[in-house]
């Protein structure tokens, strides 16, 4: 296939390294790399957009006056959400490419240990079967083995949300708080993510797959995840804007957690564990008092709803 890679980042070079692997035709993109957006776009069969939510918008305005080679499947690879609609980014790409094939690729991925070629998994979801098979024949080999859905919104909806809940367990271990707190924060993070997921149409059972738990179980345990690592920082007692200042690359789940917020806030979702992250976020609520809030709610009976 030929291949365009939107982004130059950690997750573009390694997707694309993984194309290139099983001997596709690939461009990258990136504001500093030496083609320009119309010569990677040339010809290709797919578009890989590896970009950070915030670039996303204006990436496909540019796509848009260039134009897109008919009948190319668009892959969104983002983890984010749209500040102005707080849709996730495949929203984007649908409302102004809806001729073409729409495939979310998403999963337990940490870029640097694929590149260091350790085994992942991953899914690519889509509700045009066909498209999701050729990306998955795509990517696969014996290092990466690639899954498919036709729940693209549920799979895109689990490495969106649980950014937010790497940094409460970013958090937990900063301040410390063991194996039990750490684990009832993810489980109970699962239950956030679903509620919100299956509110903005996925499926539960997604959740509880590569694309959700998954990817939750991954970014909450390694100290290679991004927004683990700004709640590892705020735990410690640092303030956001240093730990920003020191961190490699995007954290998706700082902009995700207000957006989520305030959506939340308007629609009556329930979701404590991201109001007490937005809470630490802003400064507003030391790690220690977000934490005795989550514990002094309101009891009830265990269950995702
Ligand atoms: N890293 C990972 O392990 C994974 C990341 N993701 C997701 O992939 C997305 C990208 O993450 P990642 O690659 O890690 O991020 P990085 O911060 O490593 O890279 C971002 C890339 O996007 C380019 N970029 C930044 N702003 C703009 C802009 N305004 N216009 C055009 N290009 C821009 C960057 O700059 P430049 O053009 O200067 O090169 C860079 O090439 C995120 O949504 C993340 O959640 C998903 C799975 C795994
Ligand atoms: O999404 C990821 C792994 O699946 C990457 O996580 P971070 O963005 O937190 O580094």
């Amino acid at each position: 296939m030929r291949i365009a890679v939107l982004g130059g980042g950690a997750w573009g070079t390694t997707l694309a390294g993984l194309a290139a692997a099983q001997d596709h035709q690939v461009r990258v993109w990136s504001r500093s790399g030496a083609l320009s957006l119309g010569e990677v776009l040339a010809q290709a069969e797919a578009v890989f957009s590896c970009l950070p939510m915030a670039a996303v918008a204006g990436a496909i305005d540019q796509v848009l006056a260039l134009g897109l080679p008919a009948g190319a499947i668009v892959l969104n690879a983002t983890k984010g959400l749209d500040r102005r609609t707080a849709r996730p980014a495949s929203s984007l790409w649908q409302a102004r490419f809806a001729d073409h094939p729409l495939v979310v690729l998403s999963g337990p991925n940490l870029a640097a240990e694929i590149r260091a070629g350790l085994p992942a998994a991953t899914v690519v979801a889509s509700a045009d079967g066909q498209a999701a098979g050729r990306i998955q024949q795509c990517l696969a080999s014996e290092r990466f083995r690639v899954y498919t859905s036709a729940d693209w919104r549920g799979v895109e909806l689990g490495g969106v949300l649980k950014n937010v809940i790497a940094i409460a367990a970013g958090v937990s271990d900063g301040l410390g708080l063991g194996a039990n707190a750490k684990a009832a924060l993810i489980t109970r993070g699962l239950a956030e993510m679903i509620r919100v997921g299956t509110h903005w149409g996925g499926l539960a059972e997604t959740f509880y797959g590569l694309s959700g738990l998954g990817d939750l179980l991954t970014t909450c345990n390694s100290p290679l995840s991004r927004n683990y690592q700004v709640g590892f920082g705020l735990g410690k007692g640092q303030p956001l804007e240093a730990v920003l200042e020191h961190l490699q690359g995007t954290a998706e789940g700082v902009a995700t957690a207000a957006i989520l917020a305030e959506y939340a806030r308007r629609s009556a979702l329930e979701v404590p564990i991201t109001e007490q992250v937005c809470a630490v976020l802003d400064g507003l609520r030391p790690p220690t008092e977000a934490l005795a809030a989550l514990m002094t709610r309101r009891l009830r009976e265990e269950g995702g709803g």
